[in-house]
C-alpha cells in the first residue's frame, strides 16, 4: 500500500471556477479534488430550493446517495443590498438559464444603474453541505463583504468576481491571485467552519 497516495474528496459541482477554488483550498490539506466534471455521465441536479442550504443539501445528498460515498456540495451567490439581496440563490441564472457570467454581471450593473445613487454594498455567500448516505449532513456557511464596482475589472476567478470590489485591498476579487482569493473568500470562510466540525466525520468516511 502506498501511503503517499493523496486522499480524495468529491465536490458535487460542475462549475470549473469552483473546481479550481476547491483544488487550491484542499491541496494544501493533502486532498485531491474530484468534481462532477470527472463524472460526465451524472445528470444535473435541479436547484429547486429557495435557500442556499436547500440547494447545497440537494446537490450533496443526491450525489452521495447515487455514488454511495462522501460528497461535498457548494451553493453560493452574491447578495446586493440595494437589490434587496438579489441575485442571491438565483445568482447562476440571474440573466437566464444559459448561466452566462458576462450577462449576469451586465444585469447587475444595469439594475444598479437604474437606481438613484444606490448603496453598492454586497456580500458573497457560500453554504457547504457534506453528505454521506448513512449520516446526517454537516452544514456550514461563510461570507465576505464587499462592494459592486462600477464596471468589471480583473481577469482571474469566475462569476461575479470582476464586479466584487474589496475596499481593504483596493482590488476586485478578479484582480486577486487564486491563492489570495482562497484565503479570504466566502468559500474559504465556509471551509474553515467545516474544518471545525468535520474531523471525526470526514476522517472515517473519505479514503
Ligand atoms: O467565488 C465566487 N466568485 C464569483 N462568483 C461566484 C463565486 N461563488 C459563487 N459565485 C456565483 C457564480 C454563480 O453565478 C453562482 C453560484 O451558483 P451555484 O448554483 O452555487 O453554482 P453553479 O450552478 O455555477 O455550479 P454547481 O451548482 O454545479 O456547483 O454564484
Ligand atoms: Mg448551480
Amino acid at each position: 500500500m502506498n501511503t503517499e497516495e493523496p486522499k480524495r474528496i468529491l465536490i458535487a459541482t460542475k462549475n470549473p471556477g469552483k473546481a479550481k477554488d476547491f483544488s487550491l483550498l484542499f491541496e494544501p490539506k493533502g486532498y485531491q479534488v474530484m468534481t462532477l466534471l470527472d463524472y460526465p455521465e451524472i445528470e444535473d441536479v435541479e436547484e429547486t430550493g429557495y435557500t442556499f442550504e436547500a440547494n447545497a443539501r440537494k446537490k450533496a445528498e443526491t450525489i452521495a446517495n447515487r455514488l454511495h460515498m462522501t460528497v461535498l456540495a457548494d451553493d453560493s451567490g452574491i447578495c446586493i443590498d440595494a437589490l434587496d439581496g438579489q441575485p442571491g440563490v438565483v445568482s447562476a441564472r440571474f440573466a437566464g438559464a444559459d448561466k452566462s457570467d458576462a450577462a449576469n454581471n451586465a444585469k447587475v450593473l444595469s439594475m444598479l444603474g437604474a437606481l438613484d445613487n444606490p448603496s453598492r454594498k454586497a456580500h458573497f455567500h457560500c453554504t457547504l453541505v457534506l453528505a454521506h448516505p448513512e449520516r446526517e449532513s454537516l452544514v456550514v456557511e461563510g461570507d465576505i463583504e464587499g462592494e459592486i464596482a462600477k464596471f468589471p475589472q480583473g481577469e482571474n476567478g469566475f462569476g461575479y468576481d470582476p464586479l466584487f470590489f474589496i475596499p481593504s485591498l483596493n482590488k476586485t476579487m478578479a484582480e486577486l491571485t487564486g491563492l489570495e482569493k482562497n484565503t479570504i473568500s466566502h468559500r474559504a470562510m465556509a471551509l474553515k467552519n467545516l474544518e471545525k466540525v468535520w474531523t471525526e466525520w470526514l476522517e472515517k468516511e473519505v479514503e
